[in-house]
């Protein structure tokens, strides 16, 4: 089975700035993992040794057993699909279709393979009315879709999604989840970078963090989020039911994180005090 795998990984940018260190991690094919932490923490650089932009300064990274180093960015980027934060840094085509289709000619697919992943990647993201627009005519909310279809029908094993969330509705974050869903019914792994901790309470069971360039803790959603003292260095909020249980005097050390949670503890103190 394949893996993206950090071994002892350090990143130093050209400038001699330290954005990661020492980081280990292994993130089996078809996992589904969130990335979160403060800002600067390191989270885009570590995502972005995983998919080749970057290679280690130390360390190594492997993905399916291949380092790194030994590829060129193109090469692993075929392996590991990354969609910027920002859109606009990632769309340089004049319509959408052209975007999505752009590096399906690059890989020499014919055109009846590009169709069919086109469809599938529109399909997915539900971007079907843009796609003669110019992409940066296109909404905010709607031009992540765009980049983000670019990479579906890339068809890589492993989709890393930055920041996904931001600017999205409701609407928005269903079809996000939607797709996230259909990617690992496909055993594809989806490894997310997010600030939103709602998103991660309900859609992630493990969850990496971290801070001051390295990773302070990996584990399930329901530890971390009962887990203050990493809450507190990482500077991250408890999803809001996590919180308003903790102001009410339920859930120490994070037990109730859902709704149904909360109703049945408030349930059972009732009864108690009845
Ligand atoms: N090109 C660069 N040259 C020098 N330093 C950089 C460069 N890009 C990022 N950094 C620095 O590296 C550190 C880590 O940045 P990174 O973008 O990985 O953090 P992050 O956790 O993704 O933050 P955010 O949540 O704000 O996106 C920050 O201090 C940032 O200022």
């Amino acid at each position: 089975m394949g893996a993206i795998e950090f071994r002892n990984v350090t990143y130093a940018y050209p400038n001699g700035h330290i954005a990661n260190e020492n980081l280990n991690l292994l993130i089996a094919s078809g996992e589904r993992i969130a990335i979160v932490g403060q800002n600067g923490a390191g989270k885009t650089t570590a995502v972005k040794l995983m998919n080749g932009l970057h290679k280690p300064t130390a360390g190594d990274v492997f993905v399916d057993g291949i380092n790194t180093r030994e590829r060129t960015t193109a090469q692993i980027s075929a392996i590991v699909g990354y969609v910027f934060q920002n859109p606009d840094d990632q769309i340089f085509n004049g319509t959408v279709k052209a975007e999505i289709e752009y590096m399906l000619h690059y890989l020499k697919l014919d055109q009846s393979e590009i169709d069919r992943r086109v469809a599938r990647a529109v399909e997915l993201t539900g971007i079907q009315n843009y796609l003669e627009a110019n992409p940066f005519d296109v909404p905010y909310s709607m031009r992540k879709f765009v980049t983000i279809a670019v990479v579906l029908a890339i068809d890589t094993p492993y989709i890393i999604l930055d920041e996904p969330t931001a600017g999205q509705d409701m609407k928005g974050i269903k079809t996000l989840v939607r797709l996230m869903d259909r990617l690992q019914e496909e055993g594809k792994s989806v490894i997310t970078i997010t600030h939103d901790m709602e998103f991660v309470a309900d859609h992630f069971k493990r969850v990496v963090v971290m801070a001051n360039k390295r990773i302070i803790a990996d584990d399930t959603a329901k530890s971390i989020f009962g887990n203050e003292p990493i809450l507190t260095v990482a500077r991250i909020k408890k999803p809001q039911i996590g919180e308003l249980a903790k102001e009410l005097g339920f859930g120490i050390n994070g037990t109730i994180l859902y709704r149904e949670e909360l109703i049945a503890a408030l349930i059972k103190e009732k009864i108690n005090r009845s």
